[in-house]
């Protein structure tokens, strides 16, 4: 276990459990003018795992979370989600069906407190209309008390109550990071995609994400897949592993199926096609 980990407690992976298959992608290509990001992969992502995409830089990975949550349409392949083929989705679409993601560089309002950054998680599930928010009356005020209780519930969950009145932008690196998954959280998603949650983050920071991160997953069962560039953390925390180089699928399979591929050892060792 690396030293990441060695503090958190959690079990490791082959402890939990995980379901049936709830987002499957098939052969999947996107590319850019001439550029070939994605070219024909295919994996799928079970119930309740932690599934990382890992590969060296340009390797396709972030490209891949944006066709899963509908920033980018692949020319083609299809994405099955709980079953049924999703083409065209939009990120609306995505995040209404249960897909929420963090990003590479934190997207936070930087002015605003970590309360209404994490309120804004919760803009999908207001019904009330625009004028009874704007009058904050009746069902409005209602409807906004129970959006921050469970915004309050996340913010304990995250242990960030001594900051919720904090303007973000005043924030250390990693509880921004924390704050912006916190907003994801609120949203309550069935599918949790993570791109670099540990970028940029000392080794205590880091604990603390992997923590949080174990515990999202095994107290709210949410399915998580996430971007990483610590081998230690990924290996530590994954169930499953896929691995991309230029834009191709070169192994798929448990940490240790993964770290014993000689594909990826060459991948990682930038050994010439
Ligand atoms: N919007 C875009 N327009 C043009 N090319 C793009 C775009 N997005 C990604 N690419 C290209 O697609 C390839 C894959 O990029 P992508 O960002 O998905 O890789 P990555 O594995 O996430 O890299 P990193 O680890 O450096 O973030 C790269 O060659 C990149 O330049």
């Amino acid at each position: 276990m690396s030293a990441v980990l060695q503090e958190t407690g959690v079990p490791p992976a082959t402890a939990r459990r995980t379901g049936e298959v709830i987002l499957d992608l098939k052969k999947i290509s996107l590319s850019f003018g001439g550029v070939k990001a994605l070219t024909d992969i295919s994996f799928d992502v079970r119930e309740h795992e932690i599934r990382a995409i890992i590969g060296p830089n340009g390797a396709g990975k972030s490209s891949m979370l944006n066709v899963i949550n509908g920033v980018y349409h692949p020319q083609q392949g299809e994405i099955v989600y709980r079953g049924v083929p999703r083409r065209g989705m939009n990120t609306y679409d995505a995040a209404r069906s249960g897909i929420a993601r963090t990003f590479q560089n934190i997207a936070l309002f930087k002015g605003m407190t970590v309360l209404d950054n994490i309120m804004t998680g919760r803009n999908l599930k207001m019904k009330s209309n625009f004028l009874l928010q704007a009058l904050y009356w009746g069902p409005a005020q209602r409807e906004e008390m129970a959006h921050r209780r469970e915004v309050e519930k996340v913010i304990d969950f995250l242990e960030i109550q001594h900051i919720r009145k904090t303007p973000v932008g005043r924030l250390p690196y990693g509880l921004q990071k924390r704050v912006e998954l916190g907003r994801a959280l609120a949203a309550q998603p069935e599918i949790l995609l993570l791109d670099e949650p540990m970028a940029g983050m000392n080794v205590e920071e880091k604990q603390d994400m992997c923590r949080f991160i174990l515990d999202v997953n095994d107290q709210f069962g949410t399915t998580i897949v996430l971007i990483e560039h610590d081998m230690g953390v990924v290996m530590d925390i994954s169930d499953r592993v896929v691995v991309l180089d230029y834009g191709r699928k070169i192994a798929d399979g448990t940490p240790d199926e993964v770290r014993s591929s000689q594909d990826v050892i060459n991948a990682y060792l930038g050994v010439a096609h």
